[in-house]
């Protein structure tokens, strides 16, 4: 799939939104990827999913488990197991609690296994997903995700690839521009922001 083609999923599925959005990194930014809009979709979510797991394949080689931060990784997550072939696990917080492997879930010995995201802003959130899987015993090769709008700054601590990178401003809440500023800001994601 080109970039081209995973930009006009996105657009068809009306999951490019603009107004004046907080980000779960705390930043601000005057666009927001709804992925929901996508993942609601089985077909357009098989599209894109089938597209990450060969870009995955190629870079990382085989994958046993896929690890993806709740909420918005689960579906992404277990939709690209699917096509690896591998399981797929999540990590998940009590509200503004860390992430936590839960359920039963592992990654024993001898496993290889990638995260996936959805959206990469900053990588903060799979920055977290990773730090919280430091006591299992498996190898984590890599991350992916299907919109990197960091521009390719994000850092992760790991190998990162996506289907297309995005250069998308955010700004912190004291250096907003005029025009962001003039709008409600709206918070979409399920991270509990800290007073
Ligand atoms: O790279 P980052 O700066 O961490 O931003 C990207 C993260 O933000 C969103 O999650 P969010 O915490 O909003 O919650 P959600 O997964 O429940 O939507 C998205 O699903 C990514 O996990
Ligand atoms: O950074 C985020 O929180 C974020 C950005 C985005 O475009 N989409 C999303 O679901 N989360
Ligand atoms: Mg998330």
């Amino acid at each position: 799939m080109t970039p081209e083609q995973v930009l006009a999923e996105f657009r068809d599925a009306q999951a490019l939104l603009e107004g004046h959005f907080v980000l779960s990194s705390g930043l601000h930014s005057g666009v927001f990827l709804q992925k929901m809009a996508i993942f609601s979709d089985p077909v357009r979510t098989e599209r894109l999913c089938k597209a990450l797991a060969a870009t995955i394949t190629e870079r990382f080689g085989p994958i046993d488990i896929v690890v993806s931060p709740a909420i918005g990784g689960i579906v992404p997550g277990y939709e690209t197991a699917r096509h690896l072939g591998a399981r797929a696990i999540f990590v998940e917080r009590e509200p503004g609690g860390p992430f936590t492997l839960r359920r039963g879930f592992s990654i024993p010995a001898g496993t290889r296994a990638v995260i996936v995201e959805d959206i990469v802003t900053t990588g903060l959130s799979a920055r977290e997903c990773l730090a919280s899987l430091s006591g299992e015993a498996g190898e984590i090769v890599g991350a992916a995700c299907l919109i990197d709008r960091s521009g390719g700054r994000g850092e992760i601590g790991l190998p990162l690839v996506t289907l297309v990178t995005l250069d998308i401003p955010a700004y912190p809440a004291d250096a907003l521009p005029p025009e962001l500023a003039a709008l409600p800001a709206v918070k979409p994601g399920s991270r509990v922001m800290k007073a």
